[in-house]
């Protein structure tokens, strides 16, 4: 019978090849910080990235892509329009959306916006430790900006509580990154610590599960974990190369286009907590 680490090192290769082989049209509303990085790591990734947020063009627009993903990281009150709008569109054309509610817990506008999103019913939530406490406890405070406080294991109940009550995904990434449907839990060990160094690898990661539950949307938990894996996998074969963070950016790109199959089915590392 196969063992846990080997159905999951399988399933994210599944994941990985189907997003090359279908490239899914992935439409970002994003933060200024994120826009080339994400859209840079979806494509390395075999998506397509549309970085398209304009209200006058989301109805034509939104109903024929494959995912969504929304991030608040340079929120204005100009923009949370539009994300309402794509969300909206997003659900009732059937296409899974995901949220990364950047810094949360650091204005009562940024929380009070990221819970409204949470209402509009997306797939998957997708923050780091500090955020999903601030969206669990819905409180202002407890995050250092966009940076996290608390390390993703301490967010673990909030991240079930929050699954639960609104019928969705929710991961905390980390040093181990934790996903959640609310009854089944498990933790993600890819990656290297210098990714907190580069800006926007939280972002991009998002938009990586966005692609990868845009092809397997029937099994957003798995494709979360092994979105989040294979990101982190790609890390791990970049730090070989890089000498900082500088070029770990640029390897991690590199990494993650030419992730074979043997690499991703020895190295994915995804076990039930
Ligand atoms: N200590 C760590 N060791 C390995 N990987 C990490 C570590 N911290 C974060 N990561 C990875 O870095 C990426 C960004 O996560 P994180 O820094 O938590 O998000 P954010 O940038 O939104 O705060 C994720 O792929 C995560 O798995
Ligand atoms: C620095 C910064 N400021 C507003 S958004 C942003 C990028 C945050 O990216 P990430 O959450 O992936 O670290
Ligand atoms: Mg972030």
């Amino acid at each position: 019978m196969e063992d846990e680490s080997t159905k999951w090192g399988s399933t994210a290769w599944t994941h990985l090849s189907s997003t090359r082989q279908q490239s899914p049209l992935i439409q970002c509303i994003t933060n200024f910080v994120s826009m080339d990085l994400m859209a840079n790591t979806l494509l390395s990734a075999g998506a397509s990235p549309a970085m398209l947020h304009s209200l006058q063009e989301i109805p034509d627009f939104t109903p024929n892509i494959h995912a969504l993903c929304i991030n608040v990281g340079t929120l204005t009150s100009d923009w949370l329009p539009a994300m309402k709008m794509a969300a909206d569109f997003a659900f009732k054309a059937g296409k899974p959306w995901v949220l990364d509610p950047v810094a949360a817990g650091a204005s009562s506008f940024r929380l009070e916006a990221c819970l409204e999103l949470v209402k509009l019913k997306p797939c998957v939530i997708r923050g780091n430790g500090s955020e999903i406490l601030a969206l669990f406890m819905a409180s202002v405070g407890s995050s250092k900006g966009v940076d996290s406080t608390h390390d993703s294991t301490d967010a673990i109940d909030a991240a079930k509580a929050l699954a639960e009550a609104n019928g969705c995904i929710v991961a905390v990434s980390g040093a181990t990154d934790i996903v959640t449907d609310g009854k089944r839990v498990v933790g993600a060990r890819n990656g290297v610590a210098m990714l907190q160094k580069i800006t926007a690898t939280g972002c991009s990661v998002t938009a990586l599960i966005a692609a990868f539950v845009a092809v397997d949307p029937v099994h957003a938990f798995e494709a979360t974990a092994t979105a989040l894996s294979v990101f982190g996998v790609a890390a791990e074969m970049a730090m070989d190369f890089a000498k900082g963070p500088a070029s770990l950016r640029m390897h991690l790109i590199d990494s993650l286009h030419g992730l074979d199959q043997s690499t991703v089915l020895s190295r994915v590392n995804i076990t039930s907590l």
